[in-house]
């Protein structure tokens, strides 16, 4: 028998019987909706299918002080985390959110009724309040920063009539309910379960650390990882998920299973051990790991850590008698080469040799084609790794020529994209102001609106382009600097992004006008002309800064492919 759920009773609160389940599907349709973020929809999942319990809905305000005061829920029950439906003001006038109502609650990515809320209360939360007793106050946490800039200024309380479950169409196999991943467990005859968090890869350490709780307690394993909202910038779940497939082999046969989670993680350290521990007792697991740090955040801006390394494990243990799932706390594991082994910090001999290899200098190896030693990881696992993060000479990236109109920029640009493409191994994608205002901003004019505008699409067109691994060469005018910025951060998701000024003079520009398009600018045939009765604000910072006056393009040129080679980009593998 797996563990009893947190409260005695496993919600489920899909309603089965066709009757009952086609009047709510009717009910919902004739109701004001909301549309769930995708968090809500994450939350919304967990409470429906009872990896909450004894949730039967978002808390009312009673539920939530209690919560966030003393981690209780009205009823008694040990909760660690609020779990509220955050409203504006505008959604709770315009669908009439008050007590006793029934709102719909949908499902924005394929407009589903997934569940009926009825309103138990709305209520302004002390936000405050909830950042300090929560997630400690610290107003660079990510979860204080949601509280404050994305949550909404209400919380609606209700139990749900669930209709629907939500649609998945990535790994659904692996998807188990708690109701589902408890009957796996009964198949397989499994009685002790220790379950393992993770919104990270797994390597030989992990291996080696559930394997030791396993032994330590005599029981199986699930490995249970988070595939719902982790923190921004870790390593997707499409891929953290072939990686825990390719992993799986290595642990000896039957002893472990892999169950995704689409839980939203807060990052909140001790209040989310809890939880985590309570939704790990709903999927039927008797034990749980809490290593070093577990849902930490990281640091602050000031470089500080968010939490004590190990508070998360006291904050169980303070719990330990009513969590009903024991915690088995683990110090971090590390590789002792002398013996070729893996052992937690705190067994560690005085004077013996250990070796780590930290999540940062894992992604840099991988960002730069590395070697990844094999105490460390699987070559399995490695090579699932190195698919998603192709060496050096295979990302992609954008060279953004900004400069006068005739400064160079587009001779510069065109010389480039020969150049590259004489080199080879990449597709290069050559993004003219003048192509782009045919193509796709033929609409625009040359306010300052219109040109932010225009830029913002040559860097969405540059980031995808980037992201599938192309040389992206763009060479608009891009005479405002926060447009430039927003261009760089847009590319700087999937790849590098060079900033190139053509800092030839507006005199030079001018005075090698071919075309006469200065001299209508002066004639005042041309409006708002950059550098004529428009402004054009030099880069703060650019990657390279050339000068066509000074320089010639085949000059500029190599200037940009040397660069280019210092940071790897045109290596040959
Ligand atoms: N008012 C005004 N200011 C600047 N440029 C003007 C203007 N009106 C038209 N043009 C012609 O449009 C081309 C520059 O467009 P860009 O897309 O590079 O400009 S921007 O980056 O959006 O500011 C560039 O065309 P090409 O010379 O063919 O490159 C300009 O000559």
């Amino acid at each position: 028998m797996a563990n009893p759920p947190h409260g005695g009773e496993l919600k489920d609160l899909i309603a089965r019987d066709a009757p009952k389940h086609k009047e709510l599907a009717a009910e919902a349709e004739s109701l004001p909706a909301v549309y769930l973020t995708e968090r809500q929809l994450c939350d919304l999942e967990l409470i429906i299918s009872g990896g909450f319990s004894p949730l039967e809905g978002f808390m009312n305000e009673k539920d939530y002080n209690g919560v966030v005061a003393e981690n209780r829920l009205s009823d008694g029950n040990l909760f660690s985390m609020p779990i509220t439906l955050d409203v504006s003001q505008a959604q709770i006038d315009e669908l009439g959110v008050k007590a006793g109502a029934r709102i719909t609650l949908r499902d924005f990515r394929d407009d589903r009724n997934l569940a009926i809320i009825t309103v138990d209360d709305v209520y302004k939360p002390d936000k405050t309040k909830e950042a300090k007793e929560v997630f400690g106050g610290d107003g660079d946490h990510p979860a204080v920063k949601y509280l404050y800039e994305t949550a909404q200024e209400f919380y609606v309380g209700g139990k749900l009539d669930a209709i629907n479950r939500l649609e998945h169409y990535d790994y659904v196999a692996l998807r188990y309910t708690p109701a589902e991943m408890r009957l796996h467990f009964d198949k397989l005859g499994w009685q002790k379960i220790v379950a393992f968090q993770t919104r990270n890869p797994m390597h030989r350490a992990h291996r080696e650390l559930t394997v030791r709780a396993a032994r330590a307690r005599q029981a199986n394993v699930l490995i249970h990882p988070v595939v719902g909202l982790t923190k921004p910038g870790d390593i997707d779940h499409f891929t953290r998920v072939r990686v825990y497939q390719a992993l799986l082999p290595r642990y000896p046969n039957g002893m472990a299973v892999l169950g995704l989670l689409p839980l939203a993680m807060r990052m909140g350290g001790p209040r989310e051990a809890i939880w985590h521990a309570i939704i790990r007792k709903n999927f039927g697991a008797t034990h749980f790991i809490v290593g070093r740090d577990h849902a930490g955040p990281g640091k602050n801006k000031k470089g500080e850590e968010f939490y004590g390394p190990y508070d998360a494990q006291y904050a169980v243990e303070k719990y330990k008698n009513e969590l009903g799932i024991e915690v088995v706390p683990f110090q971090m594991m590390t590789y002792l080469p002398d013996s070729d082994e893996y052992r937690p910090k705190d067994e560690v001999p005085a004077g013996v040799r250990t070796l780590d290899i930290s999540g940062t200098e894992l992604r840099n190896r991988l960002r730069t084609g590395r070697e990844i030693p094999e105490w460390f990881s699987y070559p399995e696992v490695v090579r699932v790794l190195r698919e998603s993060h192709p060496p050096r000479s295979a990302q992609g990236f954008t060279v953004f020529l900004t400069g006068y109109q005739n400064s160079g920029k587009d001779a510069i640009a065109r010389a480039l994209h020969v150049t590259l493409n004489q080199q080879g191994g990449r597709s290069v994608s050559l993004l003219l102001g003048e192509t782009v205002r045919a193509e796709l901003s033929s609409e625009l004019g040359f306010s300052r609106a219109d040109r932010t505008r225009n830029i913002g699409r040559i860097a969405f067109v540059a980031s995808e382009l980037t992201r599938s691994g192309a040389a992206v060469i763009a060479a608009p005018i891009a005479p405002f600097e926060d447009a430039r910025q927003h261009a760089k951060e847009l590319v700087e998701k999937y790849g590098d992004f060079y900033l190139v000024h053509v800092a030839t003079s507006l005199e030079h520009a001018e005075k090698t006008d071919k075309r006469g398009i200065y001299a209508k600018a002066r004639a005042g045939e041309i409006k708002g002309f950059t550098g004529v009765d428009d402004p054009y604000e030099t880069p703060a910072k650019a990657s390279l800064t050339v000068d066509i006056e000074k320089t010639s393009v085949r000059s500029a040129v190599h200037q940009i492919v040397l660069m280019l080679e210092s940071e790897g980009l045109l290596d040959r593998l």
